[in-house]
């Protein structure tokens, strides 16, 4: 049996229970459940990842919804409880839902939401920074000034790549990827290779045109390429930066022969979901690539990091804060609350 886990409860006589497994930003997503009638309880356990014991016990014998995180096991034996529990919702407070298993949500007759859209320019935005800190090398002269270590100017000092007319490749363009993409083409002047299984019409639109803009202000205009492997994008680009799902398809999308087939002082970005790269390939890669630069915000076995990647000066290392903005979590939270309301706001 596992332990009592410790809740805030709103709203104590609502008819409704609506459990979130963590504190989210803001109210308006507590607000928004309590004006539909819902008691909400939400888990304070000092515990950053619930296991499956913690939840089912957090669900109890009734709930009528559960708002979950992507670091938890979605699969069978949480659906089976929510679904004996009278449970008919649940929505992960994410877009990425690799950590739901949504055929056993069906067998069990519980609805499946997440979060898309409202995160799509923060995300992108930490994707681009990560791609001008590894291009500019910042982190690492960070660490050098903190370090007492800079004695004055020289030409060689943390000489990095410059962005503008280079090229950058997006794997996965969708909301974020075309974000990305368009933040990079049009903040850097950089040219467009893209690879998805679908195409990317409205990007390659807006890069068309930003490129006519360009040259009827006297200036060499951007360009775009859908690729037709991932090969070439990998091939082609300056800065690759990842932003598909993770399913079967794109584990370990990136291995030991891709990364042998970029370029040696390429950049390589991975806002989407660690599995993405294979991980140990990447620090052997970086080990004998000192050019090669990786900005990661997303890691395999999260929330470790595989041996010696902390060492690699060449990797710049975020703590998954992609979509990590005020704004954006107020409003992951307000969208998962929406999510596990619909249900009941269609049966009334
Ligand atoms: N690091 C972070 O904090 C965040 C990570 N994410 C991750 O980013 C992912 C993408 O989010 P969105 O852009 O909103 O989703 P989306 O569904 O709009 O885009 C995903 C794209 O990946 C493409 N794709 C699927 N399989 C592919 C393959 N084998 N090869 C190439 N492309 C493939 C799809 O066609 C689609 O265009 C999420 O699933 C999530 O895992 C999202 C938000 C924040
Ligand atoms: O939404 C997601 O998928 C994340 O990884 C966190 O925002």
């Amino acid at each position: 049996m596992a332990k009592p886990v410790q809740i805030e409860v709103w709203n104590p006589n609502g008819k409704y229970r609506v459990v979130s497994t963590k504190p989210m930003p803001g109210t308006r997503w507590i607000n928004l459940l309590i004006q539909q009638d819902c008691r909400v309880e939400i888990c304070t356990q000092n515990k950053t990842i619930l296991s499956v014991e913690d939840i089912i016990a957090l669900i109890g014998d009734k709930c009528d919804g559960v708002i979950g995180q992507l670091t938890e096991d979605w699969g069978d034996a949480l659906f089976s409880a929510l679904s004996k529990a009278g449970g008919k919702a649940f929505s992960n407070m994410a877009v990425g839902y690799n950590n739901v298993d949504v055929n056993a949500a069906n067998r069990y007759g519980v609805a499946v939401g997440n979060t898309p859209g409202v995160l799509t320019e923060t995300t992108a935005e930490l994707a681009a920074t990560l791609s001008v800190a590894a291009a500019r090398r910042i982190v690492e002269a960070d660490a050098f000034m903190r370090g007492g270590l800079y004695e004055g100017w020289l030409p060689h000092l943390f000489v990095g790549n410059l962005l503008k007319r280079q090229t950058v490749g997006v794997i996965g363009a969708g909301r974020i990827g075309s974000a990305y993409a368009r933040m990079m083409v049009e903040g850097f002047k950089m040219n467009l290779i893209y690879y998805d299984l679908y195409q990317a019409t409205r990007l390659e639109k807006f890069v068309t045109a930003y490129g006519q803009f360009l040259k009827a202000n006297g200036e060499q205009p951007v360009t775009w390429k859908r690729a037709s492997s991932m090969d070439e994008v990998l091939r082609e680009a300056d800065v690759i930066s990842l932003h598909p799902v993770l399913d079967k398809t794109t584990y370990h999308l990136v291995n030991k022969e891709r990364l042998a087939v970029m370029k040696k002082e390429a950049i390589l970005v991975n806002c989407s979901r660690g599995p993405v790269i294979d991980e140990v390939a990447l620090v052997e890669h970086l080990k004998a690539n000192p050019m090669f630069r990786v900005g990661l915000d997303v890691f395999e076995d999260e929330p470790y990091m595989k041996p010696g990647l902390a060492d690699m000066k060449n990797a710049i290392v975020v703590p998954h804060i992609a979509s990590a903005s005020k704004w954006t979590r107020e409003g992951m939270a307000t969208l998962a609350a929406l999510n596990v309301l619909v249900y009941h706001l269609y049966k009334k």
